[in-house]
């Protein structure tokens, strides 16, 4: 498959990845001349191919994915008798690369995905955070001294896995290699990356970061492919773990071959995620709260809030200034500073988002702004992937736009009355990734997080991101955590050892 259009939908797309190159471009001119697997420390062409064709890679096949697996079996039988500390310096090194070099990645990852430079800046801070925060628990990973009967002890030593397989979405195709490499490294495994074939470019510059900081080559792979190559890599025998970052359908068959392997599994999935203001908030933080939950990223974030429910009183007030602040968002060329919303992924997905606006119409929503294609100014934008944000209302929990995952600039309001009401409304989903409160009533905003079913929620707040917090679902939102101390128990296994001080008492 030829990628026919870069993000911002110049075709066709053609990729530089020096980057040095990268300041002096703009988004229509991007060409990539490099192999774009990562194998052993170097770029590489796959040794063989599936035959589908994407942009100017191919699609890794059995062979290649084996050989990315033997490298990182090497690399690993090296890193994993570093002891922490050594771990640490060089994640710590790598962070600081990637924070020096934070506006040239964030420049191929606005390319790489379309959304604005000033957003994909946040990204690449929370990517080298993460890094600089694994690095700190790398020196401290110990384990526990048990006392027994006799002068008899025990102890416990945490183990690295092995090779671990990372799987990533679209959406955030830097971030989510460096959430999963971050921990994987740091205690001691390795790891194989499939970025999505949709955004293959930017983990590349992840794993020369790594080889420039240190670690030895062949710890971090990078394999380009789509469900096949990642097949492979998911029924490896020699792959230990696998840590997704997807949809849930995938997330599921993912889980097949996990459980046919006996293969510990992270599954980072989608959600429908509430997000509840109550009338007694703070007006302004609410609204800022409601952007911050539906568009970043043009809408496609796993853990948007993007079923607002407001509190009748204030519903009117609330929608109106929304809408004012929705209509303020620049739409358009993401290199641009003042750009904050670009283009969606692909025509594919921008027409299916469409078509949801389309039924949430036909089943009785009112579109309050947005919802259609947009068309920048700029001649070279035309073909480009753009639609207004949209704010729905009149809005009921059985609609298609309230039920179903959207990942497009979509915000649906639902209003609601009292407190037990929208707890019962918000968890009646199958998906249980975040949600979000706004009130000034602290007692209220503790008792409703409580009840809420999601594995990350906000309090006045919506959609930030600090590594120290453990992130992650309930329910079909997957299971496991990225980020946080937690996420060491997922990369690593417990060893116990039983000493014997005296003699052995036999039964025989
Ligand atoms: N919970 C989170 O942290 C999180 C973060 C980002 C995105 N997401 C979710 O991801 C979805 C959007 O991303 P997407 O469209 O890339 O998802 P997707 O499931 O289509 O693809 C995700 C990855 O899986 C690979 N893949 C597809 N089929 C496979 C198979 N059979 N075996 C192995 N690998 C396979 C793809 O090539 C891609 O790399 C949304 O549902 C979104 O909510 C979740
Ligand atoms: C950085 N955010 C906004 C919390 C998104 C995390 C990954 C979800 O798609």
């Amino acid at each position: 498959m030829f990628l026919r259009a870069g993000p911002a939908g110049f075709s066709p797309l053609r990729h530089i990845l020096r980057p040095v190159l990268v300041a002096a471009m703009s988004t229509g001119t991007f060409v990539v001349s490099q192999p774009l697997n990562y194998r052993g420390g170097a770029r590489v062409d796959p040794v063989d191919a599936s035959g589908r064709v994407i942009a100017t890679f191919t699609c890794s096949g059995e062979k290649e994915v084996n050989l990315a697996v033997q490298d990182a079996k090497a690399a690993f039988k090296i890193w994993s008798q570093k002891s922490g500390m050594e771990r640490c310096r060089i994640l710590l090194e790598a962070a600081r690369i990637i924070r020096d070099r934070k506006d040239e990645i964030a420049t191929v990852e606005t390319i790489n995905n379309g959304k604005s430079i000033f957003e994909a800046r946040w990204d690449i801070d929370t990517s080298w955070q993460c890094l600089e925060y694994y690095a700190g628990l790398a020196g401290s990973m110990a384990g526990e001294h048990i006392q027994l009967p006799g002068g008899s002890f025990g102890y416990t030593r945490r183990e690295p896995l092995g090779v671990c397989v990372g799987i990533g979405a679209w959406n955030y195709p830097f971030q989510i290699a460096c959430w999963k490499s971050a921990p994987a490294l740091a205690c001691g495994n390795a790891m194989v990356f499939k970025p999505s074939p949709f955004t293959p470019v930017s983990t590349l510059l992840l794993a020369e970061v790594y080889t420039e900081a240190g670690v030895p080559p062949g710890l971090f792979n990078v394999v380009q492919g789509g469900a096949a190559t990642g097949q492979f890599l998911c029924q490896h025998r020699d792959v230990a773990k696998i840590s997704f970052t997807g949809s849930v359908p995938t997330g599921s068959k993912i889980m097949e071959m996990s459980a046919k392997g006996i293969k510990p599994v992270t599954l980072e999935l989608g959600g429908k995620s509430p997000l509840i203001i109550f009338s007694d908030c703070d007006m302004k933080n609410a609204v800022k709260g409601a952007l911050m939950a539906n568009f970043l990223t043009q809408g496609e974030v796993c853990c948007n809030g993007t079923r607002v429910f407001v509190q009748k009183e204030i519903l009117d007030q609330f929608s109106e200034e929304v809408v004012k602040q929705t209509q303020r968002i620049k739409i358009g060329d993401p290199l641009l500073e003042d750009t904050r919303m670009g283009p969606l992924i692909n025509r594919p997905h921008l027409e299916r988002v469409l078509g949801f606006v389309k039924v949430a119409k036909e089943q009785g929503a009112k579109v309050l702004c947005g919802g259609d294609l947009y068309v920048p100014e700029d001649p070279k934008l035309k073909d480009g992937y753009y639609m207004r944000p949209c704010v729905l209302t009149n809005c009921r929990d059985d609609m298609t736009c309230v039920k179903e995952e959207i990942f497009g600039p979509v915000m649906s309001i639902l209003s609601f009355d009292t407190e037990a009401e929208v707890l019962e409304r918000a968890n009646d989903t199958t998906f249980g990734l975040a949600a979000g409160v706004f009130t000034r009533d602290i007692q209220r905003a503790h008792r409703v997080v409580a009840e809420l079913q999601a594995g990350m929620c906000f309090i006045n707040n919506y959609n930030v991101s600090p590594v120290e917090l453990p992130f992650g679902g309930y329910k079909k939102s997957g299971f496991g955590r990225e980020n946080g101390r937690v996420t060491i128990e997922y990369y690593s296994q417990l060893k116990t050892v039983c000493v014997e001080m005296g003699d052995v008492e036999s039964a025989f």
